[in-house]
């Protein structure tokens, strides 16, 4: 009989806008030489940012088609954030599961939440900013947003961070190379 397949771990990232958890996620899939990990790409109705691209970034999509795949029951979780609306897909995810494929989620904590309910196993990781100084600093440098964009984003940051508690872990993100090692660790201790 042959050994039934290792199903994929789901992991969880949130963290406040600008903390870093793109980059790190981006990192950790470019020394993915085997593609262990699959980061799911969200629908999201929020503008697109200069070099995105749609399917690789995010699907961009308007409210009205937002809405339709929330009746289609599309969505394995979908929240609102800095008045957007963000969906993780279902149907992808249960399949790369299966496929023993790592799923990485960047979600957050309202999406953190609901995807607990229906996957309790899930592994969630709060990556946190060195400060709001340099939470503030690292959106400005980034330049991808507009100045209220960044004002709107840095008052949502305290309320983002106060439920870095309901994670299993959290990982500071002071330097980048020190923090990447972490989270590799970190993923790899549940490989
Ligand atoms: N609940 C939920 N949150 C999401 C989803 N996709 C992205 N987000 C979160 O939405 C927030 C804003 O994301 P984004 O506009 O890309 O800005 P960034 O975090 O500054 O790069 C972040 O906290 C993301 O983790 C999703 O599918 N569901
Ligand atoms: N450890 C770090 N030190 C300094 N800058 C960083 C660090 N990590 C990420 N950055 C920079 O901060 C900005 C925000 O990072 P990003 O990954 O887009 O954040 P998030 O996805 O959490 O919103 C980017 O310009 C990125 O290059």
């Amino acid at each position: 009989m042959p050994k039934p397949s290792k199903k994929g771990h789901l992991f969880i990232i949130s963290a406040p806008s600008g903390t870093g958890k793109s980059t790190l996620i981006q990192k950790l899939l470019s020394s993915d030489k085997s593609g262990k990990y699959y980061l799911s790409v969200s629908h999201t109705t929020r503008p697109v940012r200069p070099g995105e691209v749609d399917g690789v970034h995010y699907f961009f999509t308007d409210v009205d088609n937002f809405l339709r795949l929330i009746e289609s029951n599309e969505f394995l979780e979908y929240a609102e954030v800095f008045g957007n609306y963000y969906g993780t897909s279902k149907r992808i995810i249960k399949e790369k599961l299966e496929q023993g494929i790592n799923i990485i989620l960047d979600i957050d904590w309202q999406g953190a939440r609901n995807v607990r309910k229906e996957f309790p196993e899930a592994i969630s990781i709060f990556i946190l900013p060195p400060s709001i100084e340099e939470l503030k600093q690292r959106l400005l440098n980034r330049q991808t947003d507009s100045l209220d964009v960044i004002e709107r984003r840095m008052a949502k940051a305290e309320s983002e961070m106060s439920h870095r508690d309901e994670y299993n872990y959290q990982i500071l993100n002071d330097n980048l190379e020190r923090a990447f090692d972490e989270f590799v660790a970190l993923l790899e201790k549940h490989n």
